[in-house]
C-alpha cells in the first residue's frame, strides 16, 4: 500500500524536504501540504504538483505527519490537529526545542512520535538530520522517518536528551559557516580586492575544506597543521583569531543556542 506524507506548515524547512523527496523518487501525489496562506498553499501546488489540503485533512489521509512550523505555532496546530489524528499515525516533528512528550501529551494515548533536527542544506541534499524517537515510536518508525530524512542528505539517532545540543551544532550549523564567509569577504574587501572575486576565493576555500574534512581521514588538528607554515602567513592569522577569542566565542555561541532550544521547551516563546 502506497503510504501518504503529509508536511505541515510548508515554510522554509518543509519545502526543502519537500523538494528532496520528489528529487528522490516520493511521487507528489503521495505528498499532501498544507500553509497557513492560500497563495503559498498555490505557490506549492503549481512548484511541485502537490496538493495543499487543510491540516485536519492532512490529519486524516495522511500515514505520516511531518510538522514544520515555529516551535512558537505548534500548540496552536495541536490543537487544531488533535481531533483529526487517529493514533495509528506517525507524528514527526520537525521543531526546535519541543520534546516529543508535547505531542504525546496532546495527541491520542500511544501515538507515535519521532523529533528530527534538519538543516536548510536539505536544500541541495547535503542535510545533517539528527532523529530521537518518542515513548511509544518503534524501530519501523524511525526507520520510516530516516528513509525520509534520508532522501536529503545524512541522518543520526541520537537519545532525544542530545536534541537540543545537536539543534545548536547541525541545526544552526550553516548560519555559523555563512557568517564565517561573510565576515571573510568583508576581510577581502578591506584587503583591496572585489566583493565578487573575495566571495568565489572563499566559497572555494570552505568547499574544499568541507570535503577534506569528510574525506582525507584526517583529524581537523592536522588539516590546519598542514596549512601552517613555521614563520609563515597562516599563524599570524591563527594569533590573531586566539587573541580575539574566537574558540571562546563559538563555544559560547553554540551553548547560546542549546539554552535557546531549552528555552523553547520550557514554552518561552518570546
Ligand atoms: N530554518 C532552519 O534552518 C531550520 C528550522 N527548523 C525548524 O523548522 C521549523 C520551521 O522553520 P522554518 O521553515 O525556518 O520556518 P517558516 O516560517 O519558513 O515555516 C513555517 C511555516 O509554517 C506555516 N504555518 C504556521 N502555522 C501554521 C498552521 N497552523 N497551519 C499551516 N501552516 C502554518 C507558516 O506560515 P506563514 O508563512 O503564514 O508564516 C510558515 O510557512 C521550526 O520549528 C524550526 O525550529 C529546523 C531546522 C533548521
Ligand atoms: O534558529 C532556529 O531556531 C532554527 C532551528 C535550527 C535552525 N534554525
Amino acid at each position: 500500500m502506497t503510504q501518504k506524507v503529509a508536511v505541515l506548515g510548508t515554510g522554509k524547512i518543509g519545502e526543502a524536504l519537500l523538494s528532496g523527496m520528489i528529487r528522490a523518487g516520493w511521487s507528489p501525489a503521495d505528498l499532501l501540504v498544507t500553509a497557513r496562506r492560500p497563495e503559498r498553499a498555490e505557490e506549492l501546488r503549481t512548484r511541485y504538483g502537490v496538493s495543499p489540503v487543510t491540516n485536519p485533512e492532512a490529519a486524516k489521509t495522511a500515514d505520516t505527519l511531518i510538522l514544520t512550523v515555529k516551535p512558537q505555532d505548534m500548540g496552536t496546530l495541536l490543537v487544531e490537529l488533535a481531533p483529526h489524528v487517529p493514533a495509528d499515525r506517525l507524528v514527526i516533528s520537525g521543531a526546535a526545542g519541543i520534546p516529543t512528550s508535547f505531542f504525546e501529551e496532546r495527541l491520542a494515548q500511544g501515538t507515535p512520535v519521532v523529533r528530527v533536527m534538519t538543516n536548510t542544506p536539505a536544500l541541495v541534499d547535503e542535510a545533517m538530520s539528527v532523529i530521537s524517537a518518542g515513548s511509544h515510536a518503534t524501530a519501523e518508525h524511525l526507520a520510516h522517518a530516516e528513509e525520509i530524512f534520508g532522501a536529503v542528505g545524512k541522518t543520526l539517532r541520537v537519545p532525544e536528551s542530545q536534541q537540543d545540543a545537536c539543534t545548536a551544532l547541525s541545526g544552526s550549523g550553516p548560519a555559523y559557516f555563512f557568517y564565517l564567509v561573510e565576515a571573510m569577504t568583508d576581510a577581502g574587501i578591506l584587503l583591496g580586492l572585489p566583493r565578487e572575486k573575495a566571495h568565489d576565493l572563499i566559497v572555494q576555500s570552505a568547499i574544499g575544506a568541507a570535503v577534506m574534512l569528510r574525506d582525507s581521514g584526517e583529524h581537523p588538528v592536522k588539516l590546519r597543521e598542514n596549512v601552517t607554515s613555521p614563520a609563515g602567513t597562516t599563524i599570524n592569522a591563527i594569533r590573531e583569531l586566539e587573541n580575539h577569542g574566537v574558540r571562546a566565542a563559538l563555544i559560547a555561541a553554540i551553548e547560546a543556542a542549546r539554552d535557546r532550544g531549552r528555552e523553547l521547551a520550557s514554552g518561552n516563546n518570546t
